[in-house]
């Protein structure tokens, strides 16, 4: 095609005849004549920033340059050979990092293809990187479809690099200084750097949410740890934090809105306690997801890094990791934690012991996570379980043993036998017996192999970190910030949950159903499942005056007794000053 051709094409385009051209590009040379102004019959040099500007550029874009160059470099062997260049420019459209054969560096030069060339598509008109930024789509702008008789040579294709939170912050382009006229050459080029834009978003949100959740998945089982399709980041509650724009497709495949900041069980049937079920160790085909409106993925779960403390920073009161959304401001919990994070790190058998729902089974789950990233977790729930063989040929791991009391004699005796054999299985077990009735139930040389260190969860009634826990819960469940009256709190407070966690869960899986607005009130509170019971230990009535601050009517109502009944035991048992 002549320059004549390209003018005359440009000028029917204009007045809005069909030419063949795609759409995108024909849309381009619309705003490059209507919107910017420009004229394509002018030979437009390469706009080349300044050093200092250069630099700028560059600082701003330091930490995506720093985490892309590997994946570049690699890219780069696989394309140089075909006289290919790899540009990376920022979100301005200025290229800020480059690899291309030191031999052509003056043709390429001349070409813009170089450090510091400002492909922004209000100056230099359609081209790979700058309608790449308008669009926000992977583009290949082949020869006579850029705009300037300048750039009418080259080939440019160029996918949009977003952030975290899904905002463009680069754009990686592949060009070519000579191409074959087709456009269709340039279809392996546009896998290419598709998938190395995919890579680097992956890398970079994989840098940036270390101490998060990070869900990876795919559409392809063989693929979904070495080259996952897209990821999302979760905080402790299971709201997105960060994605790639796989994520993004994945979730809304509309394009309208943005996942960030809403639940993953808005989007997939799926909460953040059952992430450790996602992790590495589990056959993959195992690990599916399935989405709200039916489609289904492979899932891959990586779990947050402990946050790393200096030397003197290493209290026991603020374990992180997994460890970070177990509970909140309760001293005792907080000390238990501390213990179990420490634990975690050895092969000391754990016996979690606590009432049905206090989260027995979400401890040992934390602890085998932060102990053996990646290894395979083996839950067994023990009642009605007798024969115990399919563990034989378990994978190194952990190996939980719910409900521990519900073993039969001969599973007790299998057991034994496989822990005998099997020393990479670390043992954590649970149990609702307190150790002293456990131990009446198993035989000794098996409860001793269980009970190497003991950690006793609180019933809901006596933690003193309630307000963290309702929020924690009520987070968890309703996406538009939904907030809990003075008396709905007060009453959800006072109760005495037998049922603990899960009964509180429940109860609020249906107050967030009733209410109406952005408060939920009294009304919206279901009645209590049972009446609460009245016979407290003076150690009891001391917790649960401590939990509720000294408060004795709400201490009345987690008792299930009067107020001046509560008075009266208080006295009686010193927990307060006579008068
Ligand atoms: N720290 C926590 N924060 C939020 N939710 C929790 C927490 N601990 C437990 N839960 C929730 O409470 C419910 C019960 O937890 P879990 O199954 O761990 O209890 P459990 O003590 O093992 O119960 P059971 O003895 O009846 O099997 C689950 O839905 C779990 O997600």
């Amino acid at each position: 095609m002549t320059h004549i051709d390209h003018l005359n094409e440009i000028d029917r385009v204009l007045r809005g005849q069909q030419t063949g051209r795609d759409s995108l590009v024909s849309e381009s040379w619309r705003r490059c004549v209507e919107t910017y102004g420009m004229d394509p019959t002018r030979p437009d040099p390469a706009h080349i920033v300044t050093d200092a500007e250069l630099r700028e550029h560059r600082e701003q874009s330091e930490r995506l340059i720093a985490t892309a160059r590997s994946g570049l470099q690699t890219l780069f062997r696989q394309v140089m050979g075909q006289d290919y260049v790899l540009l990376v420019a920022d979100a301005h459209g200025v290229c800020v990092d480059f690899f291309g054969d030191p031999r052509s560096t003056e043709e390429l030069r001349q070409a813009g293809l170089y450090l510091g060339s400002d492909w922004s598509e209000n100056l230099a008109g359609t081209c790979g990187v700058g309608s790449c930024i308008v669009t926000g789509e992977a583009v290949t702008i082949h020869q006579t479809d850029h705009f300037g008789l300048a750039h009418t040579q080259l080939s440019c294709t160029a996918a949009p690099i977003h952030d975290t939170k899904g905002e463009l912050s680069a754009v990686l382009d592949i060009s070519l200084l000579r191409s074959p006229s087709r456009k269709a050459s340039q279809n392996l080029a546009m896998s290419l750097v598709t998938a190395s834009a995919r890579r680097v978003e992956m890398a970079n949100l994989m840098a940036t949410t270390r101490h998060e959740w990070v869900l990876r998945f795919s559409t392809n089982p063989e693929f979904l740890e070495v080259d996952p399709d897209a990821a999302v980041a979760l905080d402790g509650t299971g709201r997105i934090i960060g994605m790639t724009t796989g994520a993004r497709r994945a979730l809304i495949p509309d394009g309208k809105g943005s996942p960030i900041g809403t639940r993953i069980d808005d989007w997939m049937e799926l909460t953040v306690d059952s992430l450790p079920d996602l992790m590495r160790g589990r056959p993959t085909e195992e690990r599916l997801l399935w989405l709200k409106d039916g489609r289904g993925l492979f899932g891959h779960a990586i779990a947050p890094q402990a946050a790393r403390h200096s030397a003197h920073h290493r209290s026991p009161a603020v374990p992180g990791g997994a460890f970070a959304s177990f509970a909140g401001p309760d001293p005792t919990l907080q000390h238990l934690l501390a213990k179990a994070a420490r634990l975690a790190r050895t092969s000391v058998p754990l016996l979690i012991v606590g009432e049905t729902g206090t989260g027995k089974e979400t401890l040992a789950r934390a602890i085998h996570v932060s102990a053996t990233q990646g290894r395979a977790l083996h839950t067994v729930r023990c009642a009605g379980h007798d024969d115990l063989g399919h563990l034989a040929g378990a994978a190194p791991g952990t190996l939980f043993l719910q409900g521990v009391e519900d073993l039969s004699p001969s599973a007790q005796a299998q057991l034994l036998a496989l822990l005998d054999r099997r020393s990479d299985l670390r043992v954590i077990a649970s149990t609702r017996s307190d150790p002293g009735a456990l131990r009446d139930r198993l035989r000794d040389d098996l409860f001793f192999r269980l009970a190497g260190a003991v950690l006793p969860l609180p019933p809901l009634r006596l933690r003193a970190d309630s307000d963290w826990l309702l929020d924690r819960l009520l987070r968890r469940r309703s996406a538009d910030d939904l907030r809990l009256s003075h008396a709905a709190r007060s009453e959800l407070k006072g109760r005495s949950w037998p049922g603990n966690i899960r009964e509180l869960g429940a109860v609020l899986d249906v107050a967030v159903s009733m209410a109406v607005g952005q408060v939920i009130d009294l009304p919206d509170l279901p009645e209590p499942a049972t009446t609460p019971q009245a016979g407290a230990t003076v150690d009891d009535l001391e917790t649960i005056l401590a939990a509720c601050g000294g408060n004795m009517s709400q201490a009345a109502r987690r008792l299930g007794v009067n107020r001046s009944t509560v008075l009266r035991r208080a006295r009686k048992a010193s927990l307060l000053a006579p008068g």
